[in-house]
């Protein structure tokens, strides 16, 4: 039976990797000639997702009773994979399978699918090398207009990664604040949710104070989601609990713009927004009046700050290419130029290296350490993948009890 890998982060698009695999003449691909694929990837997910919507057609949640949008990701995962196999797949394509899981997820449908690789060929595409499953013979390139098969051993002897470093200091605000600055910026006490009479979370008291450097871990389903929409005022379980946001009670009168206004959010799923033909350097710009897009002629202190942070990712010699047609890395280190250039009192990260790859997470964890470093700004970031260069300050971890989600004792490296 052959397995092979795909590098997901290289042109072209998954489906023109499918054709070329289901129509070749060679001996390696033959298992997967003129064959179907099964596809577990979030695009299916969407597709049922969609049909809960539209449809009111509950197939994969219809044992439990839920809506999909109400499960956790690792849940999601799962109940799409249970659906998908009941199909005897005749291959299967798996896109990013680990991305969202916790470790103990990610061991749990590792052994399953090693299981059913016994007799089911799998396409796995990847974007990190320590996901590539231990199944897995052969990876697919495409290089120089062409397709090429690589045993998997000689695909990870390759050079890929040539190291990044920003040298510049990172450009300082545009202006000082009229206000003097929070110290406090979150504080929760004594927290708790749950959703028809489940309990989620648990007595949770978190303060998070101007300049420090966050992490949120746990397991899937712990309730990291819904603690991170309480603190950007999503979330009605909010009120009437001792929740205050930069400075407000929740509850107390405050529009959410209020709250909104003092945190950079970054998440890769909000990609998608940003579609227009605007240039790299007026998406920088377009985070001062948090438009998406620039639709006011802007200032040359503007244009000039907005230049010095393309500057610092090196990209400034880039900034009158549409944005669009930049690399996945270069896009999101634009939203996070993006998100910063005005020196927000938060910037939250939640799971922002998925889909990119070990140089791109890198990369974007190096920009993230300096920003926490060299800024006032505190930062936030959710994560399930354990990011080597990722050292915060702080660590807040949720774990799992009948009662909900409490706080474990975890201190930083
Ligand atoms: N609107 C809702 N109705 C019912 N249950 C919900 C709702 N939102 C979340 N839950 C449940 O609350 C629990 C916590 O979910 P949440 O998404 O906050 O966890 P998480 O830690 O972010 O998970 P993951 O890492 O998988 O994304 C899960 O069991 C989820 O099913």
């Amino acid at each position: 039976m052959t397995h092979i890998a795909i590098n997901i982060t290289k042109a072209p698009t998954t489906k023109d990797y499918i054709n070329f695999i289901t129509t070749s003449d060679s001996s390696v691909l033959s298992g997967f000639k003129d064959k179907e694929g099964t596809f577990l990837s979030d695009d299916t997910l969407d597709t049922f997702i969609n049909d809960e919507l539209l449809h009111d057609d509950y197939t994969l949640t219809q044992h439990s009773k839920r809506k999909l949008l109400t499960l956790s990701s690792g849940e999601r995962k799962k109940a799409l994979f249970d659906h998908l196999l009941k199909g005897n797949p005749q291959f299967l394509v798996l896109v990013n399978p680990f991305d969202s899981l916790d470790v103990s997820n990610v061991s749990k449908l590792k052994e399953r699918i090693i299981s059913i690789s016994e007799d089911t060929p799998i396409v796995q595409f990847f974007s990190r090398k320590d996901e590539i499953l231990p199944c897995i013979q052969y990876i697919l390139e495409y290089k120089n207009n062409a397709f090429s098969i690589l045993q998997l051993s000689e695909y990870l002897n390759q050079d890929h990664d040539n190291d990044v470093e920003f040298k510049d200091p990172l450009p300082k605000p545009i202006s000082k604040q009229a206000k003097p600055a929070l110290e406090t910026l979150i504080e929760l006490k004594k927290v708790n949710v749950s959703y028809n009479d489940k309990p989620i979370l648990k007595d949770i008291s978190w303060t998070i104070n101007q300049g420090e450097f966050w992490e949120l871990k746990g397991a899937n389903g712990t309730g990291k989601s819904t603690l991170v929409t309480m603190m950007i005022g999503d979330n009605p379980k909010a009120y009437g609990q001792e929740v205050y946001l930069f400075g407000y009670k929740r509850g107390s009168g405050e529009a959410v713009w209020d709250i909104k206004r003092n945190i950079g959010y970054f998440t890769p799923s909000m990609m998608h927004l940003f579609k227009g033909q605007h240039t790299a350097l007026n998406m920088i710009i377009s985070g001062i009046k948090d438009s998406i897009g620039l639709y006011q002629v802007p200032t040359d202190l503007e244009v000039n700050l907005a230049k010095q942070w393309l500057q610092l990712i090196g990209l400034d010699t880039i900034k009158d290419i549409n944005y669009f047609y930049l690399s996945e890395t270069n896009k999101r280190l634009i939203l996070i130029c993006r998100a910063m250039i005005k020196h927000p009192p938060l910037i939250l990260l939640d799971e922002p290296t998925v889909g990119l790859d070990d140089k791109g997470a890198m990369v974007f964890i190096r920009l993230v350490q300096k920003i926490a470093k060299e800024s006032n700004t505190a930062v936030l970031y959710v994560s399930h993948k354990a990011e080597p260069e990722l050292k915060p300050t702080h660590i807040f971890e949720l774990e799992h009890t009948d009662q909900g989600s409490i706080r474990k004792t975890t201190s930083a490296n």
